[in-house]
């Protein structure tokens, strides 16, 4: 098996930090592509002087779910991982069960992950899951490439995390190999072979045939650096406006829709089509589209939230617990009594130093920006003058993009702060 192992720490080698004290996080589900990477991470971590934790979904869609759940811990902690479980508690829809059991899955073990410290989740995925999509695509699905290195899907609980996905090169016949050599066991899920799932269709329809080999991609594109570039000559990112050159590929402009609106589904395909189209020509234009406003005028983008006729819905924040609002901004707020909603409304009960600071922004910047009161005191504060506030936009946009390449670029506590002196020495009351 020397060439799997190989081709495995080679690409463990190339994302992760070597001697970190943070964990690397591992979604274990108990099945063969899983276990597999399991061992060859638990390897590889005892090499690099760092620690695994696993964590293993129980989606509660089985009698037996609990069995298996508690069979992968045992499996885990065997080799000296750390391990938890999560279950998915919620109500289970009738219709689209894959599609829902995975949005909640992903959640769970960001949410996680990212509260144990870790920057990545290995995902077992493997070569045969690729042809797998690709079947599956040719079926009409809409499904997105696999990729080896790719931020986390679940929003906000996936902020500041990515996904390394190891096994892209390997079949799954390696990997059930690699285990019976070391007399491991594993799970077979036995939704994966229930015909009512076009994943299982796949496989069926796929049995015969070798799988087809990825080659992954490395390091940042060309794309990614024009727009870490645009984002770090960007003097005003805190405030979760984004300025792009207006030659932008059309999935950049989806990640940068996605990333403005703090949504955690990207626009709809024809609409965006039909956006970028309009953008190629010279003339000006103003669009609406998945809670974002974009503005073209000459080569330059402005791309702002748009908090629509009825505005952006107010919240209570938990105190000294970092609260994620309207998916762009992380607010932690010091003391219990504080709520967060828009500015749209209340741009006139502002203080004049905050009316001050907030007219140094484009128009279309400054309704959806984040406001603070207290019940008791309907006043708003701009949320920086009492909370300490982050935005996640940019953070979010760039690591769309492929401008992270490396767990350490990854900052825990990602998000853009304003400029020390913006709101220094200068009182809201
Ligand atoms: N119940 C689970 N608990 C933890 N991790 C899981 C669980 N189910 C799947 N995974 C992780 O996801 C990988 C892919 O699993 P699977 O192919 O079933 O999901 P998928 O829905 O196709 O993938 P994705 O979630 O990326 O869309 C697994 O190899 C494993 O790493």
């Amino acid at each position: 098996m020397p060439g799997l192992i190989d081709c495995v720490t080679a690409a463990l080698d190339a994302r992760l930090s070597l001697d970190a004290d943070r964990p690397v996080a591992l979604a274990l589900s108990g099945g063969g592509d899983s276990m597999a990477l399991l061992h060859l991470a638990a390897d590889w971590c005892a090499r690099r002087g760092r620690r695994l934790l696993t964590l293993t979904v129980d989606h509660r869609l089985h009698r037996d779910s609990a069995v298996w759940t508690a069979f992968a811990g045992e499996a885990a902690r065997d080799l000296g991982a750390d391990w938890r479980t999560l279950s998915w508690d919620g109500p289970k829809p009738a219709t689209g069960l894959p599609a829902a059991a995975r949005a909640a899955r992903h959640a769970l073990l960001a949410d996680t992950a990212r509260q144990a410290g870790a920057r990545v989740i290995l995902m077992a995925h493997t070569a045969d899951d690729i042809a797998e999509s690709d079947w599956m695509r040719d079926q009409g699905a809409t499904l997105g490439a696999l990729r080896d290195w790719s931020p986390s899907p679940a929003w906000p609980q996936g902020r500041g995390l990515m996904l390394l996905r190891p096994l892209l090169t390997a079949s799954r016949a390696d990997l059930r190999a690699l285990l019976r050599a070391r007399n491991a066991l594993w799970l077979e899920d036995p939704a994966n072979a229930d015909p009512r799932f076009l994943r299982s269709q796949a496989r069926m329809a796929l049995q015969s045939e070798t799988p087809s080999f990825s080659s992954s991609s490395r390091g940042p594109t060309a794309t990614a650096s024009t727009i870490v570039e645009a984002m770090k000559s960007s003097p005003m990112i805190w405030s979760g406006l984004v300025t792009l050159p207006r030659a932008v590929p059309a999935r950049t402009l989806a990640a940068a829709l996605l990333s403005v609106s703090g949504q955690a589904a990207p626009p709809r395909s024809p609409r965006l089509t039909a956006l970028h189209a309009r953008l190629a020509s010279d003339s000006e234009v103003t669009a609406t589209l998945s809670g974002a406003r974009i503005q073209a005028s000459g080569q330059t983008l402005l791309i702002t939230r748009e908090p629509g006729r009825t505005g952006l819905p107010a919240a209570a924040l938990p105190p000294n617990a970092p609260a994620v609002w309207d998916g762009r901004f992380e607010i932690t707020a010091p003391e219990p009594g504080w709520s967060v909603g828009a500015l749209k409304g209340r741009m006139a009960s502002l203080a004049p130093v905050d009316q001050a600071i907030v007219k140094r922004l484009p128009a279309s910047a400054r309704p959806a920006l984040p406001v603070l009161f207290r019940d008791a005191d309907p006043r708003p504060l701009l949320a920086w003058r009492v909370a300490e506030t982050r935005c996640l936009v940019a953070g979010r946009l760039i690591a769309a993009a492929g401008g992270i390449g490396h767990e350490d670029q990854l900052t825990h506590s990602s998000g853009e702060t304003p400029p020390a002196d913006l709101f220094l020495n200068r009182s809201g009351g």
